[in-house]
């Protein structure tokens, strides 16, 4: 494996931040050239961006010179995948780099920090430690965080890396919303609500007061960031205060292969059972439920629609379900809030599936939120508010930027060090 220098950074040459972001259904990446001394208001346009479909095996890449790959990934390993997506930086395919070299610094997602990590830090094997330590309580997500982090080593030993927690901008929920009402002990033993996507939930928020004009610190917001991954937050003043994740991304709304909130009691039955192991639960509770498990199509909200439009009862019955669901925790987190200005749809199923938005939005129409269905219907790749003029809620379809998010906290401890 060849090795290359890091070009160094100084503040006022441009800066390149690669970010991977690891999803539990996806890898996305971009690569972003910094120039100057402030970060510009608006997300720039990355010189590369590329993105894995687990599910599908596959890659996809466009560089801000208009060249588009797509190459199915041979084998399923994610060591592999990630390997096969960063070259094509570099490779004759897209040439957007001459060498890995000029990365100055490489920011991660990293879904679980714990109690320690609060704020976005440098990686160090201390770091890499905790994150591995974390794996049990995110095991599908916090591995994948570190081989990002070992696949960059790999070609760029030295190169700077740092990792961004979803943890993170849960730290100011309120003791009632994040300890739970177990023994007391279990507060004490780390088990509490963390909450995750906080990154994506973060940046809808500020997004939002942007879109609106509005001041942040006077807005009660409700992020639904309905992705693989599925979780709300409800955000006053600017400060997550609720949201339905809990100790692991297992808890609150139904997901494309996670069951979310379920009774206790059936896991309790369940292992009384002789064929029930814990590892088994853990399979069936994070990949072999939600909308795979009810419908039995897929985790993919697609498949799920086309399976309803060819009469599938039971992707019908996921879908209803997961609408349910999404209504009852909308509900629970206007209740923290005690009011609404406006309510956010973000990620995969958020930005795109308008029967996901019309079908919450329509229980709320006691609060006056009138969605604007034609909107809502409308192919959405701008951010947009599509409430009707006189609706009392605004409605917002968000294209969430974690990536940008990223880059941000990079490019502010690269300066900040
Ligand atoms: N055009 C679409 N229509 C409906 N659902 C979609 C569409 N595109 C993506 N999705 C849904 O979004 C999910 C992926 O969301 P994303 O936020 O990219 O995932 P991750 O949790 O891996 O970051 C898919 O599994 C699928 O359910
Ligand atoms: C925390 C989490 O569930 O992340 P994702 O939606 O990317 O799977
Ligand atoms: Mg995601």
């Amino acid at each position: 494996m060849e090795r290359w220098a890091i070009a160094p950074v100084t503040i006022n040459t441009p800066m390149k931040i690669l970010v991977l972001n690891a999803g539990s259904s996806s890898q996305k990446s971009c690569l972003y050239e910094l120039i100057g001394a402030t970060l510009p208001e608006h997300p720039p346009k990355p010189l590369w961006e590329a993105q894995i479909d687990w599910t599908h095996q596959e890659l996809k890449v466009k560089t801000a010179q208009g060249n588009v790959i797509k190459e199915t990934l041979p084998s399923s390993s994610r060591a592999d995948g990630t390997a096969q997506m960063l070259a094509t930086l570099w490779n004759g395919k897209t040439q957007v780099i001459e060498n890995p070299g000029e990365i100055n610094i490489v920011g991660h997602r990293v879904v679980h920090g714990g109690e320690e990590y609060r704020q976005s830090t440098f990686v160090t094997k201390e770091v890499k430690d905790a994150i591995a330590h974390l794996s049990i309580f995110a095991p599908v997500h916090n591995p994948a965080n570190l081989e990002g982090i070992a696949a960059i080593e790999k070609i760029l030993p030295t190169v700077p890396q740092v990792v961004v927690f979803d943890t993170a901008f849960h730290a100011t929920l309120p003791p009632a919303a994040f300890v739970y009402p177990g023994p007391y002990e279990w507060l004490e033993m780390g088990i509490r609500r963390y909450g995750f996507h906080g990154i994506s939930h973060q940046y809808c928020a500020q997004r939002a007061a942007q879109i609106l004009g509005k001041d942040l610190n006077r807005l009660r917001i409700i992020t639904c960031h309905l992705g693989n991954g599925c979780s709300l937050a409800a955000v006053r003043e600017g400060r997550s205060i609720d949201t339905t994740m809990g100790f692991t991304p297992l808890e609150g709304l139904m997901m494309g292969s996670r069951s979310g909130s379920i009774d206790p009691g059936i896991l309790i039955h369940l292992l009384r059972q002789p064929d029930y192991t814990v590892d088994k639960l853990d399979d069936i509770l994070n990949r072999q439920s939600g909308l795979k498990g009810v419908s039995g199509v897929s985790n993919d909200m697609r498949q799920i629609g086309e399976a309803m439009a060819n009469g599938s009862d039971r992707a019908q019955l996921a879908f209803d379900i997961f609408i349910h669901r999404l209504r009852s925790s909308i509900g629970a987190m206007l209740a923290s809030l005690g009011g609404l200005d406006a309510l956010i749809f973000t990620a995969g199923i958020g930005e795109n599936a308008y029967e996901v938005r019309a079908g919450a939005c329509e229980a709320f129409g006691f609060l006056g939120l009138k969605l604007d269905l034609e909107q809502n219907q409308e192919k959405l790749s701008e951010d947009r508010d599509i409430a009707t003029p006189d609706s009392k809620v605004r409605v917002l379809v968000i294209h969430t930027q974690e990536d940008w998010a990223i880059a941000q906290e990079c490019w502010q401890l690269a300066h900040s060090s």
